[in-house]
């Protein structure tokens, strides 16, 4: 069996499990029951950590995710020479103003898209001279809308292996105000890496966006982010410009929710074993984060959905429903945990519009048809999406293509077939390290395993 190398350099020391080669997975034995929290979302805390270490004075952010993607960030806020001091699950950042205490330093990035897109517009405000350099497949992924913008507002770029790309240094001297057209369609990021660091440019600036934005939401949680340490943009009726005042964000305390993403594998779970899971700490009609909408998708499958003021509750049925068509524009992330729900539906299901998905930690769009194809079932893949037929999965050995969410949803698989196996469990830690062991809590059997396994260097 051949699968993907993993990067092994971006599993953070918040990492665990990247000594096993694959985790088994057989079903459980009951119908799984259960009341949980899971982890601080990786996108809140990765905005409140970079926001206010840019503040006046000193912050402190409960309920961060501590996983890769959150531990690269602190990692180069700490090159940076910012405080930051975690204690539990809260972050003390003692912000600097604008004003990076460290004028020079090397900085990575690990796997975190979020560190990649949002960390440089925040050094291209201040002085100084930055080398970031980020994991093999971020090196990959795109980032050139987002450094042409900054380029276009005086920061300077030196690529050291291909343009606009990771590995590259910045020559920061401050940035002018002014228009910029930054496009929607491969990355929300862009538009929030420029966003959170435009209030300290020397004027005001003018985000003018090209086309549908996909994965809107994430600008809106940027947006709001951005109010609650004090500054507030303001966006064009049609949602097309955002105009950004200068000012400098305030400290401030922070609660943050837990990561709407990590919790769809867990209602997937009920949803797949008849069972009832609830988690708590999420309010499903304010949170900002998009992939919520899994919930509308769960009853339309036949599930039901409990909304509380403070938690979630799904109950699972003996027979999901399919023979529908979704746009993932707005909750991408959940392509891969819908396409491994869908063998199990009465009717094939269609998922669109997630084009940009063949950018994320891989291409999600081949390799989640690659997988499912390993395990007999029929899938058609398409240009911005795939179509899932009913099916008895088999047993099979699948590649997590050094992917969380690949892992992550895969795992959903073995839940109602015997002997499912996943190489390297170890790349969930990118937002969720102690994925498989709530999931063993759960009565889900879990098992790990050495051999069998090759890698090569893809
Ligand atoms: O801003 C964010 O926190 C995110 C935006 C989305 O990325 P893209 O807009 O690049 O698809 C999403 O996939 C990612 O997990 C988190
Ligand atoms: C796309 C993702 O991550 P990022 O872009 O933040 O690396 C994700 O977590 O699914």
């Amino acid at each position: 069996m051949l699968v993907k190398q993993p990067d092994w350099e971006t599993r953070s020391p918040w990492s665990s499990h990247n000594d096993k080669q694959m985790v088994k997975i057989n079903p459980p034995k009951a119908a799984v029951n259960g009341v949980i929290r899971v982890p601080g979302s990786k996108s809140l805390t990765n905005r409140a950590l970079i926001m206010a270490a840019l503040a006046e004075g000193k912050s402190d952010i409960q309920g961060i995710l501590r996983s890769d993607d959150s531990y690269w960030c602190i990692e180069a806020l700490t090159k940076l020479g910012v405080q930051v001091v975690i204690e539990g699950e809260t972050a003390y950042i003692e912000g600097c103003g604008g004003v990076w205490p460290n004028r020079n330093a090397e900085l990575y990035v690990g796997a975190a898209g979020t560190v990649a897109r949002f960390l440089p517009g925040a050094l291209a405000i201040a002085i100084g001279e930055w080398s970031l350099k980020g994991g093999s497949r971020l090196s990959e992924r795109p980032l050139a809308p987002l450094l042409g913008a900054l380029t276009q507002l005086g920061a300077r770029f030196e690529y050291k292996k291909t343009d606009r790309c990771l590995p590259f240094t910045l020559h920061a001297n401050g940035l002018q105000g002014g228009e910029v057209i930054m496009p929607g369609s491969t990355s929300s990021q862009f538009i929030s890496g420029l966003l959170l660091a435009a209030p300290y440019a020397k004027d005001r600036i003018i985000i003018h966006i090209d086309g549908e934005i996909v994965q809107k939401d994430y600008v809106q949680m940027t947006l709001d982010m951005m109010a609650s340490f004090g500054i507030t943009p303001e966006e064009a009726l049609d949602g097309q410009a955002i105009v950004v005042p200068t000012g400098k964000y305030q400290a401030q305390s922070l609660q943050l929710e837990p990561d709407v993403s990590t919790c769809c594998y867990f209602w997937a779970l009920a949803a797949l074993t008849a069972g009832t899971i609830r988690i708590e700490g999420i309010n499903a009609t304010i949170t900002s984060q998009p992939d919520i909408e899994i919930l509308d998708i769960l009853e339309q499958m036949g599930c039901t959905v409990i909304r509380g003021e403070d938690n979630v509750e799904v109950q699972g049925v003996r027979q999901l429903k399919g023979g529908f068509t979704i746009s993932m524009k707005k909750w991408s992330d959940q392509t891969l945990t819908i396409a491994a729900m869908a063998p199990f539906a009465d009717g094939p299901i269609t998922l669109k519009d997630a084009a940009h998905i063949r950018h994320h930690e891989c291409d999600r769009i081949a390799a989640i048809c690659e997988e499912l194809s390993k395990l007999g079932i029929r899938v058609d893949e398409h240009q911005d999406g795939l179509t899932i037929y009913p099916g008895q999965p088999v047993a099979a050995v699948l590649d997590s293509h050094d992917d969380h969410r690949m892992a992550m949803a895969l795992s959903l698989i073995g839940v109602r077939v015997p002997d499912i196996r996943i190489s390297d469990p170890g790349c969930v830690s990118k937002t969720c390290p102690d994925f498989f062991e709530q999931m063993s809590l759960l009565g889900v059997d879990i098992a790990y395993e050495q051999g069998g396994i090759e890698q090569d260097g893809r």
